[in-house]
């Protein structure tokens, strides 16, 4: 079934609210708490739920145990989310350090760079040669890679990642890259984050 990218970013928000209610002790669930934490109607949860087959009632509600476990499933959150990093200077080792990723069941496993005197292949997030890293996509079934390389190396290195078979990339680097029908990519642009951000205060001061 082919997901929208709205559908995706509100599955991961159902999700994380239920995780939340269930820590809380609630065991059932209706589609008007979620909607409320969520920002949503709750005609569109029950929407949402019911393109993935999911069935509540008017009076009981939805198990939420159940919902959490479709909702991990179709999110990958039963498998391991493991990513590797490429590129460690000041963004891939900010990204290797960050402790929000565990939170959400997601592991950094690996940093690859070519630069010597970065390599650490002891550390307990070991960065190793970026000659290594098609044979360790290979052995540790990675799927999903960080882009944080200079942008003159991007494309080549998503070459390399894509011949690795990875199925994902998260690019960090100025420069779209375009991905394939095995290999979704997100380019982030912060950059371009900014420059929409001033474009709408000064649109906002001309009004
Ligand atoms: N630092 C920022 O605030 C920032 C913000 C937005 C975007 N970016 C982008 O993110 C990327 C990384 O930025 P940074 O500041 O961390 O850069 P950086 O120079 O600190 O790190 C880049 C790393 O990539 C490695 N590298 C270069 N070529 C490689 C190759 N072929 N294979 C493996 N490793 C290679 C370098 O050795 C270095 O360690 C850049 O494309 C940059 O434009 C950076």
């Amino acid at each position: 079934m082919k997901t929208n990218e709205e559908i995706i970013n509100r599955l991961i928000r159902y999700r994380n609210v239920l995780q939340k209610m269930k820590g809380l002790g609630f065991a059932r669930v209706f589609s008007d708490n979620l909607a409320d934490a969520v920002g949503v109607s709750p005609s569109l949860v029950r929407k949402d739920f019911s393109m993935f087959e999911l069935t509540g009632n008017k009076r009981g509600g939805y198990q939420l145990q159940t919902l959490l476990d479709r909702l991990s499933q179709l999110l990958g959150k039963d498998k391991k989310q493991n990513i590797i990093v490429v590129g460690c200077g000041k963004i891939g080792r900010a990204l290797m350090n960050y402790n929000g990723f565990p939170r959400v069941g997601i592991r950094v496993v690996a940093g690859f760079d070519s630069e010597p005197a970065l390599l650490s292949p002891d550390a307990p997030i070991p960065i190793l040669h970026v000659r290594k890293m098609k044979q360790y996509i290979a052995d540790n079934d990675i799927k999903v890679a960080v882009l944080t390389v200079p942008e003159p190396s991007a494309q080549s290195i998503l070459d390399s990642l894509m011949k690795a078979n990875i199925r994902g990339v998260v690019n960090f680097a100025p420069i779209t890259l375009k991905g394939s029908e095995s290999c979704f990519i997100h380019n982030i642009n912060i950059e371009q984050e900014f420059e929409k951000l001033f474009y709408r205060i000064q649109f906002a001061e001309q009004q």
